[in-house]
């Protein structure tokens, strides 16, 4: 198996916890990983790696092979976009962020990339303040989208959003992978995974606990399993059962 991200004993300590604790995993480098886990496992941390905003106490990644400490972080975040839970637009229009992005991009090419995440063209002179939370997410997905990027990584990203722009990103999701574009979804939605993934990543308590399809996650856990409570996702907590 190629893989997209291959992470070797990576550690991230801080004021004496270990966020991720030896976590030893390729990624692989088509469709869709989920990442699950109980709140405070180390999901963001780990994606957070992947991007270059948080640096391992130990270990290393590889992305396509090469080690990230030694990429450029700007170089590597065009390559490897990332949303996070709380959309973030910058001040001026939608068409402005869609220019921060990529300076270059024609009203043509930015109603294309809103197209594409749901939103009407017609938005492109729109205050990106005035949008909802959820036009303002895909708003972030459309930005990220604009620098052609080989990955998306997205961080509980539709945890804040209504049913119909969840279904938007998730399709967006499916689409991008299918299309060549691989994609590292946190969650903490047994649905969402289900929908989306193809394989999934575990964590619990800072440590990697399954990695594989989603089809071979234990049977508490797998297709069929509730909707994970925060906090409250071990496979042996009764509570759960
Ligand atoms: N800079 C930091 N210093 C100390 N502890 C931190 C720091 N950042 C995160 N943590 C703690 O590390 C643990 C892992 O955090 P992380 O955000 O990666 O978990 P998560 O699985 O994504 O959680 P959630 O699902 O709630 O977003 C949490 O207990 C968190 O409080």
């Amino acid at each position: 198996m190629n893989a997209l991200f291959e992470l070797s004993g990576l550690t991230v300590a801080r004021d004496d916890a270990r966020l991720l604790d030896d976590v030893t995993v390729a990624i692989p480098d088509t469709g869709v990983t989920a990442v699950i886990g109980a709140s405070g496992s180390g999901k963001s941390t780990l994606l957070r790696c992947c991007n270059l905003l948080e640096s391992p106490t130990a270990g290393r990644i590889a992305y396509r092979g090469t080690d990230l400490a030694e990429g450029d972080p700007r170089a590597l975040r065009r390559r490897v976009a990332m949303v996070f839970q709380k959309p973030t637009v910058f001040p001026g229009t939608v068409i402005d962020n869609l220019r921060a992005a990529d300076p270059q991009l024609t009203p043509d090419g930015a109603g294309e990339l809103l197209s594409r995440v749901g939103l009407s063209a017609d938005a492109l002179d729109r205050v990106a303040d005035t949008m909802s939370g959820g036009e303002a997410q895909r708003l972030c997905l459309a930005r990220a989208l604009a620098t052609e990027p080989e990955v998306l990584l997205a961080d509980e990203a539709t945890s804040a959003l209504d049913e119909t722009s969840t279904a938007v990103l998730e399709t967006l999701a499916t689409r991008l992978a299918a299309t060549g574009t691989p994609v590292v979804w946190v969650t903490h939605h047994m649905g969402q995974m289900n929908r989306i993934a193809d394989h999934v990543i575990q964590l619990d308590h800072g440590r990697l606990v399954y990695a594989g399809e989603v089809s071979g996650l234990p049977a508490d856990d797998g297709p069929g399993a509730k909707e994970l409570t925060p906090g409250k996702f071990h496979r042996d907590n009764k509570e759960d059962s």
